[in-house]
Formats: C-alpha cells, structure tokens, sequence
C-alpha cells in the first residue's frame, strides 16, 4: 500500500531523515515511533506530499506521491502534526469544505459529516466555530476531515495528542473497522502502550533512520516496545547536574 524509498531531507545543516525505507501492506495498522526530533513528522510530510524530499520515493498503490500528487492525495487521508485550520468555519462548514475540496456531492457530505460527528462526539459543536474548539475537539473535526473522503491510506501525526482516553478508545475503534475492511493507518505517536496494543507493525525511528521495523513481536523480541524504544534511543538520561532545582529560590 505504501513504499517509503531512500528518502532524505535535510534543513540546512540538520539532517532530519537519513534514508528512510519501509514497506507498508494493505490492511495495515503501522505505528511509527521515536524521540522528538527523530524525524517522524518530516517523514509523514513527505509521504503525504506535503514536503518535497532531497531524495528517495514514495509510493501510494501504486501512485508515485512526486511524480502524481493529484492522483496520489485522492488515495490519502492525512492529519498533518501542526494543524493550520480554516478555524473560522463552524465544523459542519470545515467538513463541507474538506468534502467538497475531494469532489464529494453535498448529499454525501452532509450525510457523512452526520456520520462522521456522532462517530466522535462532536454533533453538539458542527455549528460552533472550529476556532472555539477544544484541542481534542479540534484533532477530531481534523481527523473526520481526513476520512471524509473514504481514502484507502490514513496518514495520521500523533492523532491522540490532547484527545480524552473514552474518546481514544473510540477512534481507535473507528480505525480498527477502517483496516479490518482493507484500510490502512499510518500512525505516529508517543504512546507506547497504545502502539503496542493497537497496531500490528512499528517502525522505530532515531536520528532519521529506521532502526527497528517490522511485525510488533518481531520489534519487541523478549522486552515491552517502550523497553525497546528506550534502548534503541540511547537509554535513560541519569537526572544529575540539576541539584540547583532542589535549592529553591525561597
Ligand atoms: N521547518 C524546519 N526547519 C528547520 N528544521 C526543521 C524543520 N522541521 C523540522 N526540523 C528539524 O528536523 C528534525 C526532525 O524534526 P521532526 O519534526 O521531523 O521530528 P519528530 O520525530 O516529528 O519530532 P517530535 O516527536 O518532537 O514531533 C529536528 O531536528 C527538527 O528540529
């Protein structure tokens, strides 16, 4: 479903992805993790077609996101890291917006934005302006803008930042129905619990390279993935040379 080949980006003298490889399959839900600044969310971007790489391919079933980008974001839902929302539009107008833009009828929006609001919770707020929106509210209009086109790969950057644990549970709900018809879920997160449980692959990222992918038994071995990724990571970083915070000023 996704071929991530040899890809390279760097910002000036930062190297963020140092030749990122990974094959995704069809029907996958694949968790991507690492530590801040590894290089996740400028790998996701690339994938999604939002940042062009120095180097490497990305392919969509098929569709080459660089050479095709009209034809590949139609394969592709994405909720991007920063979230530069239309705010000023009430949530049932950003949907229509999000729609529309993929070239769904109103019925089918309208009848898809009523789905997609009773599916997170959010049918008592369509009518107020997504600027006054909760951080959780506001990752979940984002993320129902991301499916209302039913795309067969969701890329998602840490969709359950902010979000309440009820309403996680539910989306992953949502996610797990959405693979287990075919979809695929690219997800990053920090949450190593809810990777190791929910999806079926892992990549582990560090300094913008993969060092660890595969099935989640074939990543963890004998260890949890958290003691895998803390490994993997450099370990834990001993908590000397702040005795000063301890000294309080009064
Ligand atoms: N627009 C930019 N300009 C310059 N440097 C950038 C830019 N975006 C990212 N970087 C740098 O690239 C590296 C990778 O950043 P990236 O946001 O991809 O990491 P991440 O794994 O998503 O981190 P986090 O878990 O903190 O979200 C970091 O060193 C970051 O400072």
């Amino acid at each position: 479903m996704l071929t991530i080949d040899g890809l390279r980006k760097r910002y000036g003298d930062t190297v963020a992805v140092d030749g990122v490889t990974l094959d995704i399959k069809e029907g996958s839900f694949y968790g991507i993790v690492g530590p801040n600044g590894a290089g996740k969310t400028t790998t996701l971007s690339i994938v999604t077609g939002l940042l062009r790489p120095d180097a490497g391919r990305v392919v969509v079933h098929g569709v080459d996101v660089w050479a095709e980008p009209v034809r590949a974001k139609h394969i592709v839902g994405v909720l991007p890291d920063k979230l530069r929302l239309f705010d000023r539009l009430s949530g049932a107008q950003f949907l229509r917006y999000a729609g529309t833009l993929r070239g769904l009828s109103a019925k089918t929006v309208r009848a898809r934005t009523d789905d997609l609001a009773a599916a997170f919770g959010i049918d008592d707020a369509l009518d107020r302006l997504v600027a006054d929106y909760s951080a959780g509210m506001t990752k979940k209009i984002a993320l129902a803008a991301a499916m209302i086109h039913s795309p067969r790969l969701l890329v998602l950057d840490e969709p359950f930042e902010s979000v309440d644990p009820v309403s996680a549970a539910n989306i992953i709900d949502i996610l797990q129905r959405y693979t287990a018809a075919g979809g695929t879920v690219v997800v990053s997160s920090h949450g190593m619990d809810m990777i190791q449980r929910v999806c079926d692959s892992v990549a582990i990222i560090v300094r913008g390279q993969v060092l660890a992918a595969g099935t989640i038994d074939e990543v963890r071995g004998e260890q949890t993935l958290e003691e895998r990724f803390v490994d993997l990571a450099g370990g834990r970083k001993a908590a000397e040379g702040m005795e000063w915070l301890h000294s309080f000023s009064e």
